[in-house]
């Protein structure tokens, strides 16, 4: 899949790829952090989410990396 490879594109040019590390999905609500994680997370299908209610509370780990999901809360 486009995303993930692209994903996983990143994570290797960082130096990430096959290395310990622990990645925070902040952004604002509906933003498609959870929609991300799903992607991620391979065994999951693409699915409308309820909005998060708390924050971190997502978390998938792929080899020994370790995504989190928060949410920053607007200012309106
Ligand atoms: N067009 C488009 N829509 C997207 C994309 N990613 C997510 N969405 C849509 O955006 C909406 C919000 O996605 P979520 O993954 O629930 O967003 P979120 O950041 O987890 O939102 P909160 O849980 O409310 O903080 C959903 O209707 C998704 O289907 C994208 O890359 N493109
Ligand atoms: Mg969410």
């Amino acid at each position: 899949m486009f995303l993930v490879d692209w994903f996983y594109g990143i994570l290797a040019t960082l130096g990430l790829w096959q290395k310990e590390a622990e990645i925070l999905f902040l952004g604002l609500d509906n933003a498609g952090k959870t929609t991300l994680m799903s992607l991620l997370n391979l065994w999951q299908k693409l699915v409308q989410h309820q909005p998060t209610q708390y924050p971190t509370s997502e978390e998938l780990s792929i080899g020994k990396i370790k995504f989190k999901e928060g949410l920053i809360y607007g200012s309106d």
